[in-house]
């Protein structure tokens, strides 16, 4: 038997002779042909080991912090993780709504980029806690290590690593507990946001709901476009139409469809310009910026009287009456602070914003403040369509067509109702699950609602007549 004295004489033994031959190396083969020889044992080593490794640690050094790369790769490999690793393992991060799966340790993944293949595997390292500490325990670190041919260094170590991590940020951002921040004394106070509307359930013209959504994943995906041209990567947009149209709606689908934060800008609410100032500058990228009936919200009215005390129009100061009448009391926020904002300061602090706009007015608004470039898109959302009712009939009563849908069709082409009325003869009925009371309710108030109108019109007639 060997022992622990003779084998540590052995490996001492060969260490001496070792340093003694690399004394031998270093001191009689000429500098030239030992540079020569070191470059031909490493192509031999490279040749017989081909492939090169990347770890990444959990966590880095001594960081008590996830490492942002370690979180993203894992995010990135859930799915392959879940299609090829036999062990997996699940949790639920912080802020996020699912469970992320990714593979145990010691399983292998396989991923492929621009036709190269690479290989993912994880493990851990163990150690046990300094031994002073009370209650020592054995501290286990994980890792993911990266294999792939060295003659892939290049795309590798570049963008495909780039792409993994843009990836795996942009899986955590679609995954993430959404947030609906409001003010409230200068500050934003925020709560989970949990609207389900989508823009498949928005009832609106098919074809102008295809146009919007095109428009807001171009934006979404547009970061290079708008670093090259050299403007803020922001796009406004107004919606307008009377109440109960889908305004408010059609936020929260824009909000779903794009994973943003929604901001709930409440102008009124805020002292001046600095205090928006502030708060605007607060707001984090990837979100939605609202401000809701902007032409309560702003001193128009201020405005408006200049213009009209300019040309005098009896129109406009009916308009300035109707507005002092208002309840909401306009904010100290000057149009000119809200612009400036708008065009100014995100140009600065960059991030991908989309500021929304509603009224119920677009006639009040200054032209200064929608022109095109502020708001970029302008968005009428109107009465109750057929194709709208169709939608609204799909999501309500998960019906296609139905023999009442002819009269539907015709009289929602002569009057005008608000989908949100649409929607409330829609919604079922009490003892009720079948769809024909919720539509033959819908038929009644549009026949209700179209004797009024032809009444309304016999009676101006006759005031003309009697003119
Ligand atoms: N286009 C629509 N598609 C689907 N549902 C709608 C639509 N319009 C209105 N609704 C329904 O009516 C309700 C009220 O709509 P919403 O709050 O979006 O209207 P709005 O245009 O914002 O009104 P206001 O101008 O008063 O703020 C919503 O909860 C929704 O259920
Ligand atoms: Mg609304």
């Amino acid at each position: 038997m060997v022992t622990r004295n003779k084998y540590l004489a052995h490996v001492g033994s060969k260490i001496t002779t070792m340093l003694f031959v690399w004394a031998l190396f270093n001191q009689y083969i000429p500098h030239q042909l030992r540079v020569n020889i070191r470059r031909y044992f490493q192509g031999l080593l490279n040749w017989i080991h081909p492939l090169i490794q990347i770890k990444f640690n959990e966590f880095p050094g001594e960081r008590l912090s996830r490492n942002e790369a370690y979180l993203a790769i894992t995010r990135y490999l859930s799915s392959s993780s879940s299609k090829q690793a036999k062990r997996l393992k699940g949790e639920i991060i912080r802020n996020s709504k699912t469970v992320l799966l990714s593979m145990d340790d010691r399983e292998e993944v396989v991923d492929e980029f621009e036709g190269v293949k690479v290989w993912w595997s994880s493990g851990k390292t163990s150690s046990r806690t300094h031994p002073f500490n009370p209650s020592p325990s054995i501290e286990e670190r994980r890792f993911f290590n990266l294999t792939f041919h060295r003659r892939h260094r290049d795309l590798i170590t570049g963008r495909y690593l780039n792409h993994v991590i843009q990836q795996g940020k942009a899986m955590k951002s679609k995954n993430r507990q959404r947030k609906l921040y409001t003010n409230n004394g200068g500050m934003w106070n925020h709560v989970v946001f949990g609207h389900t509307a989508s823009f498949q359930t928005l009832a609106m013209d098919p074809e102008k709901k295809k146009e919007i959504m095109d428009d807001l994943i171009a934006f979404s995906k547009a970061e290079e476009f708008y670093t090259r041209i050299g403007r803020a990567w922001k796009r406004g947009y107004l919606l307008y139409g009377p109440p109960g149209t889908g305004k408010s709606t059609m936020i929260s689908a824009m909000a779903n469809l794009l994973a943003y934060d929604v901001y709930d800008l409440e102008l009124t609410s805020v002292k001046d310009n600095t205090e928006l100032r502030r708060l605007l500058i607060e707001i984090s990228s990837r979100s939605i910026i609202v401000i809701e009936d902007i032409d309560c919200s702003l001193d128009v009215a201020a405005q408006r009287k200049k213009t009209m005390e300019n040309d005098g129009e009896e129109e406009e100061k009916a308009r300035v009456q109707e507005h002092a009448k208002e309840e909401r009391k306009p904010s100290n926020v000057t149009l000119s602070g809200l612009l400036n904002f708008i065009d100014g300061l995100w140009s600065t602090c960059g991030g991908e914003r989309v500021i929304v706009f509603t009224t119920n007015h677009v006639e009040k608004l200054d032209p200064a403040l929608i022109r095109k470039g502020r708001m970029d898109k302008h968005i009428e959302l109107s009465y109750c369509t057929y194709e709208a009712f169709k939608v609204l009939a799909l999501n309500y009563l998960k019906l296609e067509s139905h023999p009442l849908f002819a009269t539907i069709d015709e009289l929602l082409g002569e009057i005008n109702m608000t989908p949100a009325d649409v929607a409330e003869h829609l919604m079922p009925k009490t003892n009720s699950t079948e769809a024909e009371p919720s539509l033959e309710s819908l038929i009644r108030a549009l026949e209700a609602a179209k004797g009024v109108a032809s009444l309304k019109a016999k009676e101006e007639a006759s005031v003309v007549d009697d003119n």
